[in-house]
C-alpha cells in the first residue's frame, strides 16, 4: 500500500476526490494511481444505456460489476452515471417491433424497466445517481432539449426518472447533472428545471454540475454567483466531471485542422494552474454545498477531450500527465492553509 498522501487525504475534510473509469483503470499503473489519490468513482460509459442494456432483452453487466467490484473490494464510493440521456441511447427504446415510434406508456415502461434493473442490481453500492444527464438545451431561447424522450412521453417522464429511480432504492442520492451550468443564461434554466421538480416534490437530491472547464471559463464569480444559486434550492453539489481544457469551448464537432497546434505550452501551463488554484479555492470555500468532486478522466494519457470536440487534437486537461505524474497544478490543488 503506498503511503503516499493523495488528493483524497488532502480534502478529507471537505469532500470525497473521485474519477471517471473505464476498464484500464482497474489495474497497473493507472489503478495504483488511482487508488492512492481518490476515494471515488464513476464509470465513464459502463452503466450508459447503450452499454449496459444494448438490446431490449439483453443487459452487459461485466464492465460495470467489475467497477463496482473494484469500489467494494477498496472501499470507493461509486457514482453511477447516467439513467436518461439523449446521447449514448440504442434506438431500440423508441421503435416497437414493426420499427415504428413507440407509445408514450411503452416508452414510460421501458424507462422503468431500465431503472428498476440497473438502480436495483447496485442498490446499497451506488450510493448516487445521474438520474437525468443534459435536458437543458444549448440554445439559450429554448428551454428542455428536444429529444426522443420528450417528444414521445413529454415533460412528465423527467419526474419519473426521479420516482422509479427513488421506488427501487430510497437510499440512493439523486441527481440531476449538466454542463455549462455556471453560464448565467444556462445556470438560470437549469435552476427553473430543478426548482420546478423540487416544488413539485420529486425525489431528487442534488445538483451534478460537470465542470467541463477550460482555461478561460468560469470567471471566479460565474463559479460563485452559480454555487449560491443552486445552493439556494437546498440541494447538495456534486461537480461529477471535472477538468481544465486548455483551448476554448468549440459546440461544433470538427476534426484537427493539418499543421493545428496541439501543445501544451507554458504559456498554456500557467493559465492551466491558476484556473485550478481558483477553482479548488472557492470549492474549498463552499465546502458546506459540496459533497463530491469528480475528474473526467485519470490524466493527460487518455482524456474525452482529446476526441471532443476536436477529433485528433491532444488535450492536457487533468491534474497528472501522460506519465501519470502529478503536474503544477496538482501542487496548487493540495497546498492550501
Ligand atoms: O462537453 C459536452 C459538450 C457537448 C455535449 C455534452 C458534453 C458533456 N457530456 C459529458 C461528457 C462526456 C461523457 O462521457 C459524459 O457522459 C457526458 O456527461
Amino acid at each position: 500500500q503506498d503511503n503516499t498522501k493523495g488528493l483524497k487525504d488532502y480534502y478529507q475534510e471537505f469532500f470525497p476526490i473521485g474519477v471517471a473509469v473505464n476498464g484500464r483503470s482497474l489495474a497497473g499503473q493507472e489503478a495504483h494511481l488511482l487508488l492512492q489519490e481518490f476515494n471515488s468513482i464513476t464509470p465513464e460509459n459502463a452503466m450508459k444505456m447503450e452499454v449496459i442494456h444494448p438490446r431490449k432483452l439483453e443487459y452487459n453487466w461485466a464492465l460495470a460489476d467489475s467497477i463496482v467490484a473494484f469500489a467494494q473490494k477498496n472501499r470507493l464510493r461509486v457514482r453511477g452515471h447516467t439513467l436518461l440521456w439523449h446521447e449514448q441511447v440504442p434506438d431500440w427504446f423508441f421503435l416497437d417491433d414493426q420499427g415504428a415510434p413507440v407509445t408514450k406508456d411503452t416508452l414510460l415502461k421501458r424507462l422503468k424497466d431500465h431503472i428498476t434493473t440497473v438502480v436495483g442490481r447496485y442498490k446499497g453500492k451506488v450510493y448516487a445517481w445521474d438520474v437525468l444527464n443534459e435536458v437543458i438545451d444549448d440554445n439559450p431561447k429554448q428551454f428542455l432539449r428536444q429529444s426522443k424522450w420528450l417528444e414521445i412521453a413529454g415533460e412528465e417522464i423527467l419526474a419519473k426518472a426521479f420516482e422509479y429511480a427513488h421506488e427501487v432504492d430510497p437510499d440512493a442520492l439523486l441527481f440531476y447533472n449538466d454542463y455549462n451550468s455556471e453560464r448565467p443564461e444556462k445556470r438560470e434554466r437549469i435552476y427553473r428545471l430543478v426548482k420546478k421538480l423540487v416544488d413539485d416534490g420529486v425525489p431528487i437530491h442534488g445538483i451534478g454540475l460537470q465542470g467541463h472547464w477550460s482555461i478561460f471559463e468560469p470567471s471566479t464569480s460565474d463559479l460563485e454567483q452559480a454555487i449560491e444559486r443552486y445552493a439556494s434550492l437546498g440541494l447538495q453539489l456534486h461537480f461529477t466531471e471535472l477538468d481544465v481544457s486548455v483551448y476554448p469551448w468549440e459546440k461544433e464537432r470538427r476534426r484537427k485542422r493539418p499543421g493545428e497546434i496541439d501543445a501544451l505550452t507554458p504559456a498554456l501551463e500557467e493559465k492551466q494552474i491558476a484556473q485550478y488554484e481558483m477553482i479548488f479555492s472557492v470549492f474549498r470555500k463552499y465546502k458546506s454545498h459540496i459533497t463530491s468532486v469528480t475528474f473526467w478522466n485519470l490524466s493527460d494519457r487518455y482524456s474525452w477531450l482529446d476526441h471532443y470536440p476536436v477529433q485528433g487534437r491532444k488535450n492536457y486537461p487533468l491534474l497528472f500527465d501522460r506519465n501519470l505524474e502529478r503536474k503544477k497544478a496538482y501542487y496548487k490543488v493540495v497546498d492550501f492553509k
